[in-house]
């Protein structure tokens, strides 16, 4: 709803009242209709301050609302009515003016914001375009450059920053209400016609800015709708008289809605929303469970995990002991981590790195810390002797945190004296700028720990998300089938480009072989070689533990080919720590080899087959997951694929794509897969994803509970 109250000296305030953004829902936006229009008819009236209850002016439209009918007045027939209005309107900006928010100031005569108010556009990240006027009236506010720029990344700017661009009238550090009271006052009586936007000319797109901007928008957008539309909303303004542009603005809106991405893209706003309220199968969650505070952390290990994450602590003003055994390695990290700490902190605009960094060689001087994070080889009997080590050194109620990409929890656990102290908190390469952390809870891990670990990781600015302890945990497990899928794919006859192109395709930012060339293919296996599946004296047949293995990376990783950081890998570089990949006739002549040697003809393999293989393969362990309790549901495992393994946010996440796609496809398609390869139980489709389909396919959001009952009743 909104309020409406006259205040002294003739000025009426409109405030919004929709707690916790005062996004504008059919109430909020009848409660505008109504009070504007009490405004007008007031004769002692002469102005009006638009402001946001609870320190913030708006959120944007009500997202929840785009899931049903929309009622209520619409939204842009209510800003022409603002904006129409013939006493001074300001829009007293607090806190956010975003989406929807924005729109609605930029239809007011006036906009004096909070200095450390936060403005911008953000639809696209939520699949749709600026849809109540704002591509129409902003660019004739800012010029199309700037305009450009905010609607197609939607990011969100300073006040400082708009008032430089021009959007805003005025900036305070003071009661911004009182300031724009004040404003309205001195400017009532004045001319509003050069106030309002919608009447005035849109500059042309005199250098073709925009048609050169497509050109980019679409190479970057990956598949992605939004972006593209945003540019055309764009050349409408540049091009049509302001009533047609807003009928194109409404015409590409309308297609937006009408997509599958807008819902994937909203799904992935309250997806990444809903990990933070985290539960385990224990009863422990966000809303009960304590977190310690943390001002102290230590860090093990500075190879390439280890110096991006005490840049991440550091830039959370936490001070940091980083210690590392290797001399040459100590020497190295303690030049590179201040520089990397340097260069985010200038890039996230921090004038000086809060933190404090001590460089140490002897675990000894992790003693007086809070929190340690190993981060050693992932080898777990170097990872069991320094966690003993730690459990001697450090004090009594140190949490004792493992950065491993997969390795036992609980065994780390055992060997210390509080077990319940001991949580995995695995983060992304390279660790201070990737946005995911997965916060591992072992059989013993306390509620205070993981609690204390989401909070760090919430600090850090990223999303965590608490999973169970698995081989792989949630990530690394989902990824083992769809790597497993590809290899089988250059068995049966196709190319790493072949694989990659279709991966790239559907939106992924690099396909899997460009992917383990950058990680690394000696990663993998490394973790092959330990789990007995290569190496010396393992047979150099196609099955393994009685079923179906490639040993092709094993044998790509023998001739010496470790990916970009050799120059050689599945593709060729120019050089060791070369970043563009090409076609190498080695890997042709190598796989052609292969396949004569273990008769194997190769077939030509579509697009939509290597997409259903590797896809299907991912989503089918994800459905093993839920039903294992590793993951508390579906948007936990979508939130860990947008934000570490670049599965393109257009598409949700690989659970509601599942979705999208529809189960009884996903099942049909799995059976018939693994019909044809019975040796790969990975295709062999999930108990979750019979019993989902069996019961009618219900949407994604539904499937928390359904599992929960399931559960109860033993079906699962
Ligand atoms: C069928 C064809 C029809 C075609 C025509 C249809 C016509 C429809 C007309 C539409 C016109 C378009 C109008 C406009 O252009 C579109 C928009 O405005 S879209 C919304 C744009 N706004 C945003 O993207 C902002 C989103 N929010 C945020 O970024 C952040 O929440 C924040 C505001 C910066 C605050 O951050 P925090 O303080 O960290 O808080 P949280 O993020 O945790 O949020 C708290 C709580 O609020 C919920 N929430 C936030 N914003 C909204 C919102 N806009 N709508 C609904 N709910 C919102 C958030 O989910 C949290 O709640 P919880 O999930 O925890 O319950
Ligand atoms: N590299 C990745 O992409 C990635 C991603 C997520 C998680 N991880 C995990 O992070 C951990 C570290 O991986 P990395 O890639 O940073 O390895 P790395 O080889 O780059 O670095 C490991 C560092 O640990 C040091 N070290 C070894 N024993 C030590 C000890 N006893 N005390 C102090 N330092 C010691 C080594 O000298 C080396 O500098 C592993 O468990 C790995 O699985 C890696």
């Amino acid at each position: 709803m909104a309020t409406y109250s006259r205040l002294p000296g003739s000025v009426a305030l409109i405030t919004l009242q929709n707690p916790p953004v005062n996004a504008l829902s059919a109430a909020v936006r009848q409660g505008i209709v109504d009070t504007v229009q009490r405004a007008l008819k007031d004769p002692k009236v002469t102005s009006v301050v638009i402001c946001g209850q609870n320190g913030k002016f708006c959120g944007g439209a009500d997202i929840r609302e785009f899931a049903g009918p929309m009622l209520g007045p619409p939204l842009v027939p209510m800003i022409h009515a603002i904006e129409a209005v013939d006493k001074p309107v300001a829009a007293a900006i607090e806190g956010v003016a975003l989406g929807g928010g924005l729109e609605l100031a930029l239809g007011c005569h006036y906009r004096i914001a909070h200095s450390k108010a936060l403005l911008g556009l953000p639809e696209v990240t939520l699949g749709l375009l600026p849809g109540a006027g704002g591509s129409q009236r902003l660019p004739r506010l800012i010029g199309l450059t700037a305009a450009l720029d905010l609607i197609t990344t939607g990011r969100h700017i300073s006040a400082a920053e708009a008032l430089k661009l021009g959007i805003l009238d005025q900036v305070t550090d003071n009661n911004v209400v009182d300031q724009a009271v004040e404003f309205v006052r001195r400017v009532a009586g004045q001319p509003l016609d050069s106030r309002r936007l919608s009447t005035l000319p849109c500059p042309p797109d005199v250098d073709s800015l925009l048609d050169k901007a497509m050109v980019k928008v679409r190479q970057r957008s990956r598949g992605a709708l939004a972006p593209v539309a945003c540019v055309q909303a764009l050349m409408a303004a540049a091009s049509l008289p302001y009533t047609q542009g807003m009928e194109k603005e409404r015409e590409l809106l309308t297609t937006l809605f009408n997509s599958g991405q807008a819902r994937a893209l909203q799904y992935a706003f309250f997806s990444q929303r809903v990990v933070g309220k985290w539960s385990l199968p224990s009863g422990a969650s966000w809303d009960n469970s304590a977190a310690r505070p943390i001002s102290k952390a230590a860090v093990i290990g500075l190879g390439t995990m280890g110096r991006g994450i005490v840049v991440a602590l550091a830039l959370t003003g936490i001070s940091v002991v980083a210690v590392e055994t290797q001399e040459k390695q100590l020497a190295e990290a303690s030049q590179a981590v201040p520089a990397m700490l340097q260069r985010e902190a200038g890039r996230r605009g921090l004038a000086t790195p809060p933190g404090v960094i001590s460089f140490s060689s002897n675990l000894q001087d992790v003693s007086e810390v809070e929190l340690v994070i190993e981060a050693v080889f992932e080898d777990m009997s170097l990872k069991l002797q320094v966690f003993r080590h730690l459990t001697s050194v450090c004090r009594p109620g140190t949490l004792l945190c493992s950065n491993t990409s997969g390795l036992d929890i609980d065994q780390l656990a055992a060997v210390t004296q509080s077990p319940g102290l001991v949580v995995g908190m695995h983060f992304f390469a390279p660790a201070h700028v990737m946005k995911l952390l997965e916060v591992v809870y072992g059989p013993r891990s306390s509620p205070e720990a993981v609690a204390t670990a989401m909070q760090l990781g919430k600090r850090m600015g990223k999303v965590s998300v608490a999973v169970g302890n698995c081989p792989g945990f949630v990530g690394n497990r989902m990824l083992k089938p769809y790597l497993e899928q590809a290899n089988f794919l250059l068995e049966e006859g196709a190319t790493p480009q072949q694989v990659d192109e279709a991966l790239e395709e559907f939106g992924f930012p690099m396909g899997v072989f460009r992917m383990s060339d950058l990680s690394g293919l000696d990663v993998g296996w490394r973790i092959r070689k330990e789990a007995g599946l290569t190496g010396p004296g393992v047979e150099s047949t196609r099955t393994r533990q009685g079923r179906r293995y490639s040993p092709l990376p094993d044998q790509v990783c023998e001739a010496g080919r470790l990916g970009q950081k050799t120059g050689r890998g599945w593709y060729q570089y120019d050089g060791p720590g070369g970043r563009v990949a090409r076609s190498d006739p080695w890997v042709h002549i190598f796989l052609e080899a292969y396949r004569a040697e273990h008769d194997l003809v190769a077939r030509s393999i579509a697009p939509e087959e290597i997409l259903e293989r590797c896809l299907y393969a991912l989503i089918n362990e994800g459905f093993n997951i839920l039903q294992d309790a590793m993951a508390a549901g579906p948007e936990d495992i979508d939130a860990i694929y947008v934000f570490g393994y670049g599965w393109p946010r257009h598409h949700g996440g690989p659970m509601f794509h599942a979705g999208q796609v529809g189960l009884g496809r996903i099942l049909e398609r799995l059976q018939h897969h693994h019909h044809n390869h019975p040796d790969v139980p990975h295709l062999k489709p999930s108990t979750l994803l019979r019993r989902l389909v069996a019961v009618g396919s219900p949407p994604v959001q539904k499937w928390r509970e359904f599992i929960n009952k399931e559960r109860v009743h033993s079906q699962l």
